[in-house]
């Protein structure tokens, strides 16, 4: 996400957010938090069940639950069926 962004959060938001990843499974969303976190992003392999992960980030607390998509999907599934 752009500085500009962050920036204009700052003020309007609560300091510490509680953020929920959703997309399709291989969309990069664990890319997302693990590169948000400063960790090495070149190992992640598909996430089953979800992550936890509490990030601080450009005068955040982050506190981010990231998803398996093709669980998430399957979990969606049962619901529905
Ligand atoms: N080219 C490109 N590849 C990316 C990007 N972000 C992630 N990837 C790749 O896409 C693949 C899937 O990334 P993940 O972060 O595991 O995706 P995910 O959404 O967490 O997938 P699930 O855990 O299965 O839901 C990996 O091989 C990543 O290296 C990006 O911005 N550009
Ligand atoms: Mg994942």
């Amino acid at each position: 996400m752009p500085g500009e962004l962050w920036d204009k959060l700052k003020g309007s938001v609560e300091q510490e957010l509680r953020i929920v990843l959703l997309g399709l499974d291989n969309a990069g969303k664990t890319t997302l938090l693990t590169r948000l976190a400063s960790e090495d992003a070149s190992t992640i392999t598909p996430t089953q069940g979800f992550n936890v992960k509490s990030v601080h980030s450009h005068g955040f607390q982050l506190n981010v639950w990231d998803i398996g998509g093709q669980r998430g999907a399957m979990l969606l599934e049962r619901c529905f069926t």
